[in-house]
């Protein structure tokens, strides 16, 4: 007869490890002395100790393999928010996260972290010092957040100690730092065509930027007190930078940071959200003939508009968190990483 291996506590398996979150996860892990294997849709470095399965989570028989003698899996892949495809949004997010638990389950792994958004609870109005009891959003913004919301659901109820799957769901909010694929180079790029002289409403709303070694050590956090005796089992947990930031202030010292003007003239959020639906509608009646894709979308203006920031005192509470780096620190080794990016570069 066959026998199991047991899997070691320390071996991991990263489904979305090639990724901007993913990358930085799979290196603290590797520091912390996790063996790794990345499952992923591609492969964007190699490392030693890190082994690379390439496939569709939707496909089970290709996830299989990566978490083969693996007792916990992260899982942190998702199409890019920017992607209006709700069909991909469905597929990856919902049916393919379905695929993930059922691949767990076979493959005994004991615990999945999931990296789920603060944004679930997030309709595209103020937001000041939200806790995770706030009801997820029943007009969400955009097929990212709506299918984020079913993503997480989905984790959260696969939680189920007989089994003997537990399960967490990491709800960071506006990730940045070294390798981001988006939140920097969109700015940058908008700078560099003229599009951030102005400044969307008053420019007095509070929004959490959170430097990615913070979200890592919020998910590793999870990870290691995820136990069945342990009250964090099923639960979701905000993870921030706990130093909630204008939003401008923040674009600001970006922009700053690598030679750019800071935005400086006010337009009316509404006219503004306004303008970004009728672009955002003529793109998608045009999309037959022309291909245009909006810098302003009115997810994006929404987001730069509101409040929306997060309480993470259950994450201290719960998971001993508290951010290992400041955001002024964290600002500055972003600006540093993207010599590329820097104006006149
Ligand atoms: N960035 C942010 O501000 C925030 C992100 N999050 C969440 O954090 C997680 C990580 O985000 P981030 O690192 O920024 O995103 P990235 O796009 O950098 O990383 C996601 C990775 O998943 C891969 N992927 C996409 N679809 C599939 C698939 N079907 N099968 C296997 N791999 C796939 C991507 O490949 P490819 O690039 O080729 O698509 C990419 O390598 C996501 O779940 C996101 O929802 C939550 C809050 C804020
Ligand atoms: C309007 C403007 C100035 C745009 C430039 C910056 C934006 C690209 C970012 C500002 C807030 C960011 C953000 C996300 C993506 C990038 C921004 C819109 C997320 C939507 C990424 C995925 C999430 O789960 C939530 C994030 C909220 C903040």
């Amino acid at each position: 007869m066959a026998t199991r291996v047991r899997p070691s506590n320390k071996r991991c398996a990263v489904i979305g490890g090639s990724g901007f979150l993913g990358r930085h996860l799979v290196e603290k892990l590797l520091d912390r002395g996790y063996s790794v294997s990345v499952f992923d849709i591609r492969q964007s470095y190699e490392l030693p100790g890190v082994a690379f399965h390439l496939g569709d989570l939707c496909d089970k028989q290709a996830l299989l393999p990566a978490m083969k003698d693996v007792s916990l899996v992260f899982h942190c892949a998702s199409p890019a928010p920017a992607s209006d495809d709700r069909g991909l949004f469905e597929r990856v997010n919902i049916q393919g996260t379905r695929i993930v638990i059922q691949a767990c389950i076979e493959a005994g792994v004991q615990k999945l972290v999931l990296t789920s958004s603060a944004s679930v609870v997030f309709e595209g109005t103020d937001i000041k010092n939200g806790r995770e009891d706030l009801p997820y959003a029943k007009k969400p913004i955009d097929y990212y957040t709506e299918t984020k919301i079913e993503q997480e659901k989905l984790v959260l109820e696969a939680c189920d100690k007989e089994k003997g799957l537990l399960t967490v769901a990491i709800r960071p909010h506006g990730i940045f730092g070294p390798r981001d694929p988006q939140l920097v180079p969109i700015l940058v790029d908008a700078a560099r065509r003229g599009k951030m002289k102005f400044i969307i409403g008053d420019g007095t709303n509070l929004v959490d930027f959170t430097f990615v070694e913070n979200v890592v050590h919020g998910h590793i956090l999870a990870a290691e007190r995820l136990r069945p005796d342990s009250p964090i089992c099923g639960k979701p947990y905000h993870i921030t930078n706990d130093e909630p930031v204008k939003f401008w202030d923040f674009m600001s010292d970006v922009l700053v940071g690598l030679g750019y003007a800071a935005p400086r003239y006010h337009l009316p959020y509404a006219l503004v959200y306004g303008l970004a639906l009728l672009l955002w509608l003529l793109a998608l009646i045009l999309r037959p003939l022309v291909s245009f894709k909006p810098t302003f979308t009115p997810m994006r203006v929404a987001l730069a508009g509101t409040h929306h920031y997060y309480n993470c005192e259950r994450a201290k509470q719960d998971l001993g968190y508290k951010p290992v780096v400041g955001l002024k620190d964290g600002i500055a080794r972003t600006v540093q990483s993207y010599p590329h990016l820097r104006q006149g570069a």
